[in-house]
């Protein structure tokens, strides 16, 4: 028996978000922006992907079109099996309830709610019986993320790396398709990040959570399995379970 190559691995696995001919420009005419050109993409279920690039390469706007935050002009976006083009407004608005899951460099927490009814958030806007039958699922996510014996903690009586642990917390709790992380420790010293990653890795390995983050820092997306490296709107590369020193080569413009 052959052993597969790392692009029939990626092919053989579930895949939770893709991209075909994705593109996205901004202004018209000399004013053209191509912040996306073109991208073909198949993000694998069960794995945290790292997405990469210098500044203006597109990150962002790449998260946004596969969240359905923002509109692609080319292509199509499909995202736990749904194209998100078929959905209007208020369909998208529904979808991305349902099945995603978002983290941002802010923690965006109530701050009149404990920690537990920030997590519970969510679950109770899609109702009680909902929330009662997802409760082991929440239980399961508040231990992974170590967050136990602070429930009862409002978030200005928590450190940063905590509050942003339940910002991560309250985002898993409708067990998503997909948890978009848009520099989730951009705000948070080396420390508090590296404890952060962590976490959501385990969140990927306990409890098969898909995450896609957006990074500037070698060392978070060391944490990832796989790291899509953009530049200029394009997928320069996507590599499976790289060795640091394989995305430093990458990142430097070489091929390894
Ligand atoms: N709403 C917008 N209107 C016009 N141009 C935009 C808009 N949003 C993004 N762009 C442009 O699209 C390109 C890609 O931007 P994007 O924010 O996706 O990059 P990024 O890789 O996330 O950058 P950064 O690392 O600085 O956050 C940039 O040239 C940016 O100026």
């Amino acid at each position: 028996m052959t052993t597969p190559s790392p692009t029939t691995t990626l092919e053989a696995r579930t895949t939770a978000a893709s991209a075909r001919g994705l593109s996205r420009t901004y202004g018209r005419d000399e004013h053209a922006v191509h912040a996306l050109r073109d991208v073909d993409l198949d993000l694998p279920a069960g794995r945290m992907t790292a997405v990469m690039g210098p500044s203006g390469s597109g990150k962002s706007t790449l998260m946004h079109c596969l969240a359905g935050l923002d509109t692609p002009t080319g292509g199509s976006v499909t995202v736990a099996g749904r194209e998100l083009a078929g959905l209007d407004d208020t369909a998208l608005t529904l979808f991305r309830r349902e099945h995603l899951g978002f983290v941002f460099q802010a923690f965006n927490l109530l701050p009149m709610l404990t920690a537990e009814q920030n997590i519970l958030l969510p679950l109770e806007l899609t109702g009680r019986r909902a929330a009662l039958e997802a409760r082991p699922h929440v239980d399961a996510v508040i231990d992974v993320l170590g967050l136990r014996d602070r429930l009862r903690h409002r978030p200005s009586e928590l450190s940063g790396g905590q509050q942003q642990r339940v910002a991560i917390a309250r985002a898993l709790a409708t067990r998503p398709a997909i948890v978009f992380a848009d520099e989730p420790t951009g705000n948070l010293d080396s420390t508090a990040s590296a404890e952060i990653l962590d976490h959501l890795r385990r969140s990927v390995r306990e409890l098969g959570q898909t995450v896609v983050m957006v990074t500037h820092e070698v060392d978070a997306a060391a944490y990832a399995d796989d790291v899509v490296v953009l530049a200029d709107g394009a997928v320069r590369a996507h590599l499976v379970d790289p060795t640091t020193d394989q995305l430093l080569e990458t990142l430097r413009g070489g091929t390894a």
